[in-house]
This record gives C-alpha cells, structure tokens and sequence, in this order.
C-alpha cells in the first residue's frame, strides 16, 4: 500500500533510513527516542529481520524500548556494553557547531548518557532544526526534582529566562519523566548567548538532574529533505 506522508514526514524517514543503512554487523547502538529516531528504528528493524543484521541496541527511553522490541531488536543495558559504536536520535535545534537542544520528548537525561558513550552519534534532522542561533526556536529543557522545581524556577526568572512548567497534554498536571521528574523548558529571549557557561549553571543548580544542551557530542548531522535526499554534516 502507498504512503501518504507529509512533506516533514518524508524528510525525517530519510535521515532515519539513512542511519540505518549506515550500521554495520556487530555494532552496539545508541536507539533515540521522537518521531525521527523512530523512523531509523523502523529501518533497523527491517534489516535485522529481512537481512539477519546482527546488533544490539541500548534505549534511550520506554517509548524507544517499546519500539526496538516490536521491532525485533535485541536489548541491552549499560550494564552489558561500555561503549557504544554509533548512537541516532533526533533534535529541536542544531547549531552551526553541531551544538543541540534536545529534549521537545522529555528524555533528554537517558539520551545524553548513550550518546556521550558513543564513537559516533548521529543526529537526525529536517532542515528546520537548523537554527544560527541556539534557543531562538526552542526553550531549553531541564528535568528536575519535583520538590526543587518552584526554587529552579525561581533561579531562572533571575537569569532573564523565560521558565515555564511542562504540563501533560493527555494529564492534568506536570509531564511526568522515565525517571518521575519533572520538566521546566526555559526559553531564553533572543536566544543563547554562551552556551557552555548557561550548561554549566544549569548542571550545577541543586535539584536539576540534567539539562536539553547537548554541546560536542554530536559527529554528525543527517539532514533528511521532503524529496528523500539526505544531507551529510560531518564535525570537522
Ligand atoms: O530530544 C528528543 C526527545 O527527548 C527528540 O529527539 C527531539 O525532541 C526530536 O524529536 P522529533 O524527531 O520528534 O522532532
């Protein structure tokens, strides 16, 4: 049967189909979580069934680990690999540098671990993720403790931040992490001046467990266009 995919949807199974063909027999992998990271698990999973790839792969939230599963993936956790080969997922902003806000799926903690144990992590992307600037589209995630949610808040509107409580949409209340933290997404009006200082302030604010910047970590960027090409950034 045809596929009706919007144009968005077409440019984020490019870059998710690209990933995939990219693995090799044997590797330990890094599985992302969002709509983008979803597509290459797809595309994993096809050659792990169609082609007998032989891979493990590490999730980076429920959702992930649901899908890998559905799809015939074999699992492993941190405990069964030190590192990791390649590790896909996708992203809210990319800058430039390849420096990323991460997070719009809250699972931005687990996804920061994996790809910090990866040689290579790839990100997924359509070319509206590209942005000159970090945070001029996008707040910037911060899971937090729930009892050290209201002084973070706090902290932030005395930065000039913009913080805001992430709220369920299918839930009264906060959105509720894997870990059963809570989020803030702070938008930082004009964007992000220095990246590397606010991750430093942000890393080190009591409560906060871990923050949606993600600096130097990515290798490189796939970015899928609606015509099904893909385009290839790699850090120099
Ligand atoms: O960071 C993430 C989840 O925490 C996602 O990878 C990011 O939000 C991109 O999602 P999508 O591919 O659905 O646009």
């Amino acid at each position: 049967m045809q596929e009706t995919l919007s144009a968005a949807d077409r440019a984020k199974k490019a870059a998710g189909e690209k990933v995939a063909a990219m693995v090799e027999p044997g590797m330990r992998l890094g599985l992302g979580t969002g709509s983008t990271a979803a597509w290459a698990i797809r595309a994993l999973g096809r050659r792990v069934r169609e082609e007998g790839l032989r891979v493990v792969g590490v999730p980076t939230s429920y959702a992930a680990e649901q899908l890998a599963r559905a799809e015939g993936i074999p699992l492993v956790t941190l405990a069964d690999v030190e590192a990791l080969d390649l590790a896909f997922d996708g992203a809210d902003e990319v800058s430039p540098e390849l420096n990323l806000i991460k997070g719009r799926g809250a699972a931005h903690t687990r996804e920061k671990v994996v790809a910090s144990l990866a040689r290579r992590f790839v990100v997924l992307v359509d070319e509206s993720k590209l942005v000159d600037r970090l945070g001029t589209r996008w707040p910037v995630p911060i899971e937090v403790l729930p009892m050290a949610a209201e002084p973070v808040l706090r902290q932030l509107r005395r930065m000039g931040a913009e913080p805001v409580l992430r709220m369920g949409k299918c839930k009264d209340g906060p959105v509720v992490t894997d870990q059963g933290f809570w989020v803030i997404d702070a938008r930082f009006p004009g964007g992000i001046d220095d990246p590397h200082a606010l991750a430093v302030t942000l890393s080190t604010m009591p409560g906060v467990l871990d923050h949606g910047l993600f600096l130097g970590l990515a290798t490189d960027v796939l970015v899928g266009q609606a015509d099904g090409q893909v385009r290839h950034i790699r850090r120099p």
